[in-house]
């Protein structure tokens, strides 16, 4: 999955972390569904918290925005972490006696205040294309690793009896993989405006690939999180 031309050169650039972030231990067990009922409902109470700021941060993509375009496909981004993906976890916890409420009050956890916090920040201190940086690693590698799941589920036919299905569909579905060609898309047009069409030649490249390898590692420390509690 390549989700335009941006994407696939800061994934090159942020070297072993990729593939620490998409082989992850946590997302083996999600694939062949021996991840523990108890882990796998503890992240979705620490996702939960981390989309409700999530949120925050494409609603701030939205006034960095320059274009109607950025702002429509970013305010729409909003309106989908709130109406669509937090469903997702809400009904997921309620079926596990854990009510939205509960999952409101639930403390956050460090590694993942330390993750959208450094977001958040990133785009304070910066411009779009930071945020976009940031925000980058988590939108497009769901998509491949849910697209990678999905298909080696498929392959092996194991995606009947797997518990974390819905999951693996979610991300892995064509519904989502169009929400990632679309930030692909974002993501290329956002750079090519500011840099122009040499961007990887330009000061600023080196801050964005730093900014999109260090949210890679804090998606790597939130996997830890999830199988160590
Ligand atoms: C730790 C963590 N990282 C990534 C995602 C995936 N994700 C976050 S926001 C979003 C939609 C934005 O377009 C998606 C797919 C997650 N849920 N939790």
């Amino acid at each position: 999955m390549s989700y335009g031309a941006t994407f696939p050169l800061w994934r090159q650039a942020s070297g072993e972390v990729w593939r620490d972030y998409t082989r992850h231990a946590f997302v083996t067990e999600l694939g062949d569904g021996t991840l523990p009922r108890e882990a796998f409902l503890g992240y979705l109470v620490q996702d939960y918290l981390f989309l409700v700021h999530f949120a925050r941060a494409w609603a701030l993509a939205v006034t960095k925005a320059d274009t109607i375009d950025e702002m429509r496909l970013c305010a729409a981004t909003v309106h989908a972490l709130i109406d669509e993906e937090m469903r997702l976890h809400v009904v997921t916890c309620a079926e596990a006696g854990i009510d939205e409420d509960m999952l409101a009050r639930a403390e956050e956890k460090t590694a993942n205040i330390a993750y959208t916090r450094y977001v958040l920040d990133a785009g304070h201190a910066g411009d779009f294309l930071d945020l976009l940086a940031a925000l980058a690693p988590c939108v497009l590698g769901y998509g491949e690793i849910g697209a990678r799941l999905l298909a080696e589920g498929r392959a092996a036919g194991t995606l009947d009896t797997n518990p974390y299905a819905a999951w693996i569909t979610t991300y892995g579905g064509d519904e989502y993989q169009q929400v990632c060609t679309a930030v692909g898309n974002l993501i290329d047009t956002a750079v090519a405006r500011r840099l122009g069409d040499a961007p990887d030649t330009t000061p600023r490249w080196t801050t964005l690939t730093q900014r999109f390898a260090t949210a890679t590692r804090l998606e790597v420390g939130f996997w830890d999180m999830g199988l160590t509690g």
